[in-house]
């Protein structure tokens, strides 16, 4: 289709739904946004992010990736409403017009594609990458375990066959390797937001250790903000805390990179719900879904600025 308005924002989509909403948006908004190609997936997909930016060169920046579990489909659709609330509320919201004149925000919300496209065509809950390799007679690495801090630890598999299979070495995924390379070259990422479902979840870095990191407390307490701004919109209770021990012990995932690179804001969430759906989501619930994540985003990207 030709325009954004005609998509429904209550819907899920394919991956080439999502990809051509992405180039009518950036036509829309090329005042604020841009598209970025950060790489190419295992089976050569663009790899694309969206650049919100007010101008500026290298301005400190806030990096959200979803879907990079490509079941997780209320991660894609909540990503895309953000993108989309964004623009709507630059200009009208003082926190985030604000947050937009000093930093730039840049979305991934097909972090898997491979993955997702699978979702759709063959199997609704792959979750890993498609990757193959000779001699090893299953496929997909979990792109959440790919990277390098704390690669092969406790809570990571070494087979191939298993959903938490971490890859033969860090990074050599090429959706990881595309992050790594881009948020380590543009060299000024201030936050990262990791995006999976399910399990109402906000949660920081470690996930390889029960070792707190050295600003826990601050994370602790910006993660107990955010859920209670979450929590106002639907009433909808999260619970917050360090990875390893909120949820389990988790080596090679994206916060623990992002937090070991100098990222002092990194935070993960899982979405809605606690298991009565699980990953099969009802579409009813994308909007409320997105609605209460923003306020903990917007209350995490505001702590960012102003420290
Ligand atoms: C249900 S799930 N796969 N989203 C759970 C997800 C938990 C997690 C999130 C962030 C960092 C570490 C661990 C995982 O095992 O990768
Ligand atoms: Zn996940």
């Amino acid at each position: 289709e030709r325009s954004t308005s005609s998509f429904s924002y209550s819907s899920y989509h394919t991956l080439e739904e999502i990809y051509s909403w992405i180039d009518n948006f950036v036509t829309e908004h090329s005042d604020i946004v841009s598209k970025i190609q950060i790489g190419n997936s295992f089976e050569n997909r663009s790899i694309l992010v969206l650049k919100f930016s007010t101008g500026g060169s290298q301005h400190p920046a806030i990096w959200i990736d979803t879907g990079i579990h490509s079941r997780e489909w209320i991660t894609h659709a909540t990503g895309i409403w953000t993108a989309n609330k964004i623009v709507s509320d630059y200009g009208k919201d003082r926190v985030l017009t604000d947050i937009l004149k000093a930093m730039d925000i840049f979305i991934e919300l097909v972090t898997n594609p491979d993955g997702f496209a699978f979702t759709h065509s063959m199997n609704r809950l792959w979750r890993k990458n498609k990757s193959i390799r000779p001699g090893i007679f299953c496929i997909g690495v979990d792109l959440n375990r790919n990277w390098k801090s704390g690669f092969g630890g406790n809570g990571s598999n070494s087979n191939p066959c298993s959903e938490t299979y971490h890859g033969p070495s860090p990074q050599s995924e090429p959706e990881v390797a595309a992050i790594v390379n881009f948020i380590t070259a543009h060299g000024n990422f201030k936050a990262l937001i990791s995006i999976h479902s399910y399990s109402q979840m906000l949660m920081y870095p470690y996930g390889r250790s029960l070792e707190p990191v050295s600003n826990h407390r601050e994370l602790y307490d910006l993660a107990k903000d955010a859920v209670e701004a979450l929590y106002k919109v639907h009433g909808i209770e999260y619970f917050f805390g360090s990875i390893s021990t909120t949820l389990y012990v988790a080596s090679g995932i994206t916060v623990d990179w992002a937090y070991d690179s100098g990222i002092k804001y990194a935070f993960s969430f899982e979405l809605r719900d606690t298991g009565r759906y699980g990953f099969l989501l009802p579409a009813t619930q994308i909007i409320p879904t997105a609605q209460e994540t923003w306020m903990a985003l917007r209350t995490i990207m505001e702590h960012t600025l102003n420290h």
